[in-house]
């Protein structure tokens, strides 16, 4: 479904290589100014301006980098969806939430009812009868749900999720991660970024580990966090919570 081959992005990300199967739910893992982040953006062609990724990307066969911003846009919110760490950034301030979970409906129309579509969305992650709300009027968690509902909205084929949760306390954390697994379709594969081995750990079927721009380790999230080949990932894990319950 979706390939990545010898991505490169100036020298902070080198040579990354890796596949994504259709209903796959993969982790990202590394530390702060890993690349994780700039891998992900690549995906979505949001890469910010200054920066060109080289190698290749491709979604069910169809080269992604090179794409035009109108046809990269289509595929956003259809295709490809993605939910960064603080929802306030994707959300209108202005807007109440069930236009805004109408909307790429609407775009890309891909039900007959859009507003009715976008209740039902917002039903399924926990928010009946907010519709009519304002994002300001609604908790970080909320919100965060709503972000979800847009993303999830046409079933994208995959959803990229930044660190969706390290802004919220634990308890809302683990509801939105329980939301994420249960509303995902079947089709929908996820590529989860996080700092979170115990995330990971709960979310992930596969692991990949990124170091100074680079891909070091790869592997189920079992191999991974029971028998981690590269030393860097050795770090990781002893110093995660995960370690601790072993
Ligand atoms: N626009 C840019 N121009 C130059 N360098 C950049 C730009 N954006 C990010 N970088 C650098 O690229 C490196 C990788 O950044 P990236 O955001 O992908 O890391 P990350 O692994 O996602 O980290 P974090 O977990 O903190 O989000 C960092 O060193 C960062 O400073």
């Amino acid at each position: 479904m979706l390939e990545v081959r010898g991505l490169g992005i100036r020298d902070l990300v080198r040579d990354v290589s890796f596949e994504i199967g259709a209903g796959e739910r993969v982790g990202l893992i590394g530390e702060s100014g890993s690349g994780k982040s700039l891998t992900a953006l690549s995906v979505m062609g949001l890469l910010p301006e200054e920066l060109t990724a080289s190698g290749s990307i491709r979604l069910d066969g169809r080269e992604l980098l090179g794409v035009s911003e109108k046809d990269m846009s289509r595929l956003r919110g259809n295709e490809l969806a993605m939910v960064f760490q603080e929802p306030m950034t994707a959300l209108n301030p202005a807007m109440r939430v069930g236009r805004q979970v109408a909307e790429p409906i609407r775009i890309h129309g891909t039900h007959r009812e859009p507003r009715k579509a976008a209740e039902e969305l917002l039903d399924s992650v926990g928010l009946p009868g907010t519709s009519r709300a304002y994002p300001h009027q609604l908790s970080g968690g909320q919100r965060q749900r709503v972000v979800l509902a847009i993303a999830l909205a046409n079933n994208p084929k995959l959803l990229i999720c930044d660190e969706p949760t390290t802004a919220l306390d634990v308890t809302v954390q683990a509801q939105i991660l329980g939301l994420i697994r249960t509303r995902l379709a079947e089709r929908s594969a996820l590529l989860f970024i996080t700092h979170d081995l115990a995330v990971v750990a709960e979310v992930c079927e596969r692991v990949l580990v990124m170091l100074d721009g680079e891909l070091v380790e790869a592997g189920t999230t079992r191999e991974v966090l029971t028998a981690p080949k590269h030393e860097y990932t050795r770090e990781l894990l002893a110093a995660s919570d995960l370690e601790a319950r072993r």
